[in-house]
């Protein structure tokens, strides 16, 4: 089925935001946020909205995004979430990283 011109972008955003070289800004970001695991029992009660870049790629490839912007608008939510949650330290870092990166490669 053909994709979308608006969807192939973002599915080259995607595919070069989850890439190896970008570990140290992704691997936080790449599944959903596993609470228990992570051992924090209150991220549900302060995330009502989690989103990962895995689940991105599950909705574009199910095209259940209406829009670029509907897309855009998940990442952002990582990033949010990301910032919401942990307030300060690697992890926001990574969230920041990541987020100059989207915003280069969106730009393009
Ligand atoms: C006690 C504590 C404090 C902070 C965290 N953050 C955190 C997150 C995280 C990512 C996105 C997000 O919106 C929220 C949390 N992912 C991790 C991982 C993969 C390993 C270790 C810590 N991590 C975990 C436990």
């Amino acid at each position: 089925k053909k994709k979308l011109p608006e969807f192939r972008f973002c599915e080259e955003v995607l595919k070069e935001l989850v890439k190896a070289k970008h570990y140290e800004s992704n691997h936080w970001f790449l599944k959903p946020v596993d609470a228990v695991a992570l051992q924090i029992p209150t991220y549900h009660k302060v995330i009502k909205k989690p989103m990962d870049l895995g689940t991105m790629q599950t909705k574009l490839n199910l095209g259940e995004y209406t829009s670029a912007k509907d897309f855009e608008n998940d990442f952002s939510l990582i990033v949010k979430n990301c910032r919401k949650f942990n307030i300060a330290g690697e992890v926001v870092d990574a969230a920041n990283r990541l987020e100059d990166l989207f915003k280069q490669k969106w730009a393009e």
